[in-house]
C-alpha cells in the first residue's frame, strides 16, 4: 500500500487551523467595528455634553404596526432615538438617511419600506413624549431635497421653541412600501409547517451520502446545513467533508416530513442519501429523550444530543487509508427484507463479516457473524487482508455495520484493493434492517441478537432482549455500554448496571480512586508545566480552592442511589464549603442544623467545629464547646445521614470515611429505632443527630427554656421546611437561648431558583405573563408555570424583605448555588 498521504486533503489539524485563523479574523473585524461604534458614541456624547447646543439632531424613529408585525419587530427594534450630525449624510441624503435607519434597525429589509417626517410633540420639560407628531400632520421623505428640508424645518421648528427643546428634533415614521417587492417565499417545504415546539415525539435518525463529486467547500456546506435545518429544531453529530457528509440526528416528530423534503432539495444530499434518511422506527417522548442519554453513574441523564453540531472534517468516516477510493464502487447494497432471506437460508455457508468495533460486536451480532475484532476502524484493512487472503476472488462476501456507511468503505477496499468481485452490503446497515422487519416483517424473527451499539448518547439500542455483552467488572452478562466517567480515561466499556454503581461508573479502582479524589480535570501536558482547563468560572473557582473531602463525593453519590427523588436537595460542593468556612470561623463551634436530609451538610459543618476544636483544644457537649446538633424529621433521611455521620466520624473524611460510605452502597441502611443518636468526631466535636415531628416545635422549644443543659448556638442553618422561615428565625432572636449574641443564623434557598426576582418585579406574581417568559430558559418558564414554585417565591421574596428591614439583624444574601442569606444577629 502506498504511504504517500493525499496532498489533496486538507488533514484535521489544517482544518482547525483554518476554522481558528477565520475565527480570528471575524473576531478582529468585530472589534474594529465595535471600536468604530465606541468612538462614534464618544464623539457624540462630547458634542451632546459640550455647550454646543446645535451640531446634533434629536430623531425619533417609530416603525408602523404593519412592518412591526410583519418583521416581528421586538422592543428597541420598533422604536427608538438616533442623533445624526449636522454633517452627516442622513440630514443631506436619502440615500445617507435610509443607511442610517438601516443599521439601527436592522430588521427592516432595505428597500422595502419608506419614510415620512413631522414635527414632535414637545412636553413642558422639552423631552419628546410619544412618537406623536404635531397635529399628527407628516410629509413623505422621498428626495435628497426631501431630507434637506426635513432637517430644516427641525432648525426652525428648534428656533420657535428654544425654551424647551434642547436641540433640533424630528420624528421619522417608517412604512412599508407598498411597491417594494413581496419578500423571497419560505421554501415549500417550510410552508404550513407546524410548530416543531409543539411535537410530543423525538424521532433520531441518520443518514449519509457520498456525493459523486465529492463536496466542493466542506465549510460552506457546513453553513448551509446549519441555516438550512435551524427552523426544524433538530439536533445531533453532522461530519461534513469533502467526500461527503455523515449525520446522527434527531428532529421533531411532526416536522419530519419537511426535515425530508428540506435534506432531498439539497444537491449534496437528495438522491445521494444512500439508502435515504434511516428513520427510527419508534419516537421518544419528549421526557424519554431527555433522559435517553446514557449518563455516567451518578451523573444526571441527558439527552442524546445537547444541540446541533455541523462540524469540518476531514473525513466523515476517519479510515486511515493512504489514498482515497471510488465509493461510488463498493459492492452491491441488498435491501433488508432480501438481506434477512438469504441469512435465513445460507447463513451456515457465507463469509458474513461483521465489520464494527469489539465493543460493538460484544453486544450485540447477526447470527453466525465473524467480528473483525478492531478498537478502531482503520484497524480493519489488516484484518481483512489476513481473513480473504486465502479465498478465490469470486467468494460472496457480506459485511454489515451500523448505518452502512463503514461498510461502503469496506466495500470500496475490498473490492478496489484486494480484487473481490462479489461483495454485499447490507443497505443502511443494522438501523434499517431493524426498522425494516419491524414495518415490513414484524412477524419475522430477528436474526440480529441483542443490541445495536449506536453514536448518540443512547450508546446502544436494543433489538432482541439478549445480553450478549460480558461485564468488564464482574463479568455477568450485560449489554450496557458507557464510558469511564474519569475523562482522563473516558475508555468506552461493557459494564453491568451493578458494577457501574459500585464503580462510580468508571472502568477500574485507579479511575474510580481518581475521580473520588475530584482529580478528574484533564490535564493536558506534563505535571511541571501542567495546563488545566476550566470549563466556566464555577470550575475554574472550584479548581482554586482547596480539594473538597474525599467523602462529599460518595455521600452525593448514594443519596443519589438512595434517595434520588430527594438528591437535588443536597448542598453541594461550593455551598459545603461555604458552610464549613463559616463554621471554621465561629467562635466555638456550636451549631443547630434544621433539616439533615442524609447529613452532608452536617458533615461540613462538623468539620468546620473540627477545624474550631483543633484552635481552641476543646472537647464540645451539649453545655460546651464545638457540637453539631442537627434535626431532621424523615425517617429515611434520619437513618441514611446517621450511618453517614458515623461513617466519618469512626473514618475520618477521607479515603477510609469514603470507603466506609461506599461499603454500604445499595445495601440496607441500617434502620435507627431510637430518635436520637450521639457521636464524637475526631475525639472533640460532639454531634447529636435527632428525629424530630417539627424542627420549628423543637427549636421553639428550646428558646422556651425546655433544654437546660443545652448552651447556645454559635450559627443556626435553617434549611427544613421553606414556608416558615420567618418563624424559625423569630425563634432564635427571641432571646439568646438558641443562638449567641453576634451568631449567624444561615438560611438557604433563598433565591429560590431566580424566581424571587419575579416575585419582586410583580410585588407578587400569581400568574406568569407570556413577555416574562421571553428571554428565560426552558427550566425557568417551567418554575413560572408552577403554581406552588410561585407561591414559595412569593413567600421567599417577602422573607428577605421583611429580614433587610429587621433592625435586630444585619443581612448578606450570596448568590451561591439557590442563594443563602446569611443574618449576624447584633
Ligand atoms: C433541603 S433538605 C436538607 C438538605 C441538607 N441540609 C443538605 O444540605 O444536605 C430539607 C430536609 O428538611 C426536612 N424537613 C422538612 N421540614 C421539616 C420539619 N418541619 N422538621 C424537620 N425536618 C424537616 C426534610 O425531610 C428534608 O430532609
Amino acid at each position: 500500500m502506498s504511504t504517500q498521504i493525499s496532498n489533496l486533503i486538507p488533514s484535521n489539524q489544517e482544518l482547525v487551523q483554518q476554522r481558528l485563523q477565520v475565527a480570528r479574523e471575524k473576531r478582529a473585524a468585530r472589534t474594529r467595528s465595535i471600536q468604530q461604534i465606541q468612538e462614534r458614541n464618544m464623539h457624540l456624547k462630547n458634542i451632546l455634553h459640550s455647550n454646543q447646543t446645535v451640531p446634533m439632531y434629536a430623531v425619533k424613529v417609530t416603525v408602523c404596526d404593519e412592518l412591526r408585525d410583519e418583521l416581528k419587530l421586538s422592543g428597541r427594534e420598533k422604536r427608538g432615538r438616533v442623533f445624526f450630525e449636522s454633517q452627516s449624510d442622513a440630514v443631506r441624503s436619502l440615500k445617507g438617511l435610509r443607511f442610517e435607519l438601516h443599521a439601527f434597525f436592522r430588521a427592516l429589509r432595505k428597500g422595502s419600506f419608506m419614510l415620512s417626517a413631522g414635527y414632535p410633540l414637545v412636553e413642558e420639560d422639552g423631552t419628546i413624549s410619544s412618537s406623536k407628531t404635531v397635529d399628527d400632520v407628516l410629509w413623505k421623505i422621498e428626495s435628497d431635497q426631501d431630507v434637506i428640508d426635513t432637517f430644516q424645518k427641525a432648525d426652525s421648528f428648534f428656533q420657535d421653541n428654544t425654551s424647551t427643546l434642547k436641540r433640533p428634533s424630528i420624528v421619522i415614521k417608517v412604512q412599508k412600501d407598498p411597491n417594494a417587492a413581496p419578500p423571497p417565499p419560505p421554501p415549500a417545504y417550510l410552508q404550513n409547517m407546524p410548530d416543531p415546539a409543539s411535537s410530543p415525539t423525538i424521532t433520531m435518525l441518520s443518514f449519509y451520502s457520498f456525493p459523486p463529486g465529492g463536496v466542493a467547500n466542506p465549510e460552506d456546506f457546513a453553513n448551509l446545513l446549519r441555516k438550512a435545518w435551524k427552523p426544524f429544531q433538530a439536533l445531533g453529530r453532522i461530519y461534513v467533508a469533502r467526500e461527503g457528509i455523515n449525520a446522527q440526528m434527531s428532529v421533531p416528530t411532526n416536522v419530519l416530513d419537511n426535515f425530508m423534503a428540506c435534506c432531498q432539495s439539497i444537491p449534496e444530499l437528495g438522491s445521494y442519501m444512500e439508502n435515504g434518511i434511516n428513520i427510527d422506527p419508534i419516537p421518544l417522548t419528549r421526557d424519554e429523550f431527555a433522559t435517553a442519554g446514557t449518563p455516567a453513574a451518578g451523573g444526571e441523564p441527558a439527552p442524546p444530543f445537547m444541540g446541533l453540531h455541523v462540524r469540518v472534517r476531514r473525513q466523515i468516516v476517519a479510515d486511515g487509508l493512504d489514498e482515497s477510493l471510488d465509493w461510488q464502487s463498493a459492492g452491491y447494497d441488498m435491501p433488508p427484507l432480501e438481506w434477512h432471506q438469504k441469512l435465513k437460508e445460507e447463513k451456515d455457508n457465507l463469509v458474513l463479516l461483521d465489520c464494527r468495533n469489539t465493543y460493538e460486536t460484544d453486544v450485540g451480532r447477526f447470527e453466525g457473524a465473524e467480528p473483525l475484532g478492531t478498537e478502531n476502524f482503520r484497524d480493519s484493512w489488516a484484518v481483512l487482508e489476513d481473513r480473504l487472503k486465502d479465498l478465490p476472488k469470486d467468494t460472496p462476501i457480506y459485511g454489515y455495520c451500523t448505518g452502512g456507511i463503514r461498510c461502503v468503505k469496506v466495500g470500496a477496499y475490498v473490492t478496489q484493493k484486494m480484487g473481490f468481485k462479489n461483495f454485499t452490503r447490507l443497505a443502511g446497515g443494522i438501523v434499517a434492517y431493524d426498522r425494516t422487519l419491524q414495518e415490513e416483517a414484524p412477524t419475522e424473527e430477528p436474526l440480529f441478537k441483542g443490541t445495536n451499539f449506536v453514536f448518540d448518547g443512547r450508546l446502544g439500542r436494543p433489538i432482541t432482549e439478549d445480553s450478549l455483552g460480558t461485564c468488564l467488572t464482574c463479568g455477568g452478562e450485560t449489554s450496557l455500554v458507557s464510558n469511564c466517567r474519569n475523562e482522563n480515561c473516558h475508555k468506552r466499556m461493557i459494564q453491568c448496571e451493578n458494577c457501574r454503581t459500585s464503580f462510580l461508573g468508571t472502568c477500574s479502582d485507579a479511575c474510580r480512586h481518581r475521580l473520588v479524589r475530584g482529580t478528574s480535570v484533564s490535564i493536558t501536558s506534563r505535571p511541571e508545566e501542567s495546563k488545566v482547563s476550566f470549563k466556566n468560572l464555577e470550575d475554574y473557582s472550584s479548581g482554586h480552592s482547596s480539594p473538597t473531602p474525599t467523602v462529599y463525593k460518595e455521600i452525593e453519590f448514594n443519596t443519589k442511589s438512595l434517595i434520588p427523588s430527594g438528591s437535588h436537595m443536597i448542598s453541594g460542593d461550593a455551598q459545603g464549603r461555604l458552610l464549613a468556612q463559616l463554621t471554621s470561623m465561629t467562635r466555638e463551634g456550636r451549631v443547630l442544623e434544621l433539616g439533615t436530609f442524609t447529613g452532608y451538610s452536617t458533615i461540613c459543618l462538623i468539620e468546620g467545629a473540627g477545624n474550631v476544636a483543633k484552635i481552641t483544644g476543646q472537647k464540645g457537649t451539649r453545655e460546651s464547646g464545638p457540637f453539631v446538633l442537627t434535626m431532621e424529621r424523615d425517617s429515611k433521611a434520619f437513618n441514611v445521614a446517621t450511618a453517614h455521620v458515623k461513617a466519618v466520624a469512626e473514618h475520618g473524611l477521607f479515603e477510609a470515611g469514603a470507603e466506609a460510605i461506599c461499603s454500604f452502597r445499595g445495601a440496607d441502611v441500617p434502620s435507627i429505632t431510637s430518635s436520637t443518636v450521639s457521636l464524637l468526631y475526631e475525639e472533640s466535636v460532639g454531634v447529636e443527630l435527632r428525629r424530630v415531628s417539627d424542627a420549628l416545635a423543637a427549636v421553639e422549644s428550646i428558646a422556651n427554656g425546655a433544654e437546660e443543659d443545652l448552651s447556645a448556638f454559635d450559627l443556626v442553618f435553617v434549611d427544613a421546611d421553606k414556608t416558615r422561615l420567618l418563624d424559625y428565625v423569630e425563634a432564635c432572636l427571641l432571646n439568646d437561648r438558641v443562638l449567641k449574641k453576634g451568631g449567624l443564623i444561615v438560611v438557604d434557598n433563598v433565591l429560590w431558583k431566580g424566581l424571587v426576582l419575579d416575585a419582586s418585579r410583580h410585588d407578587s406574581f400569581s400568574s406568569a405573563s407570556d413577555d416574562d417568559d421571553e428571554d428565560s430558559d426552558e427550566e425557568t418558564a417551567e418554575l413560572r408555570r408552577n403554581r406552588r414554585a410561585r407561591k414559595l417565591a412569593n413567600k421567599m421574596h417577602r422573607f428577605n424583605a421583611a429580614i433587610a428591614q429587621d433592625k435586630r439583624v444585619e443581612v448578606l444574601v450570596i448568590p451561591v448555588r439557590d442563594g443563602l442569606s446569611v443574618i449576624r444577629k447584633k
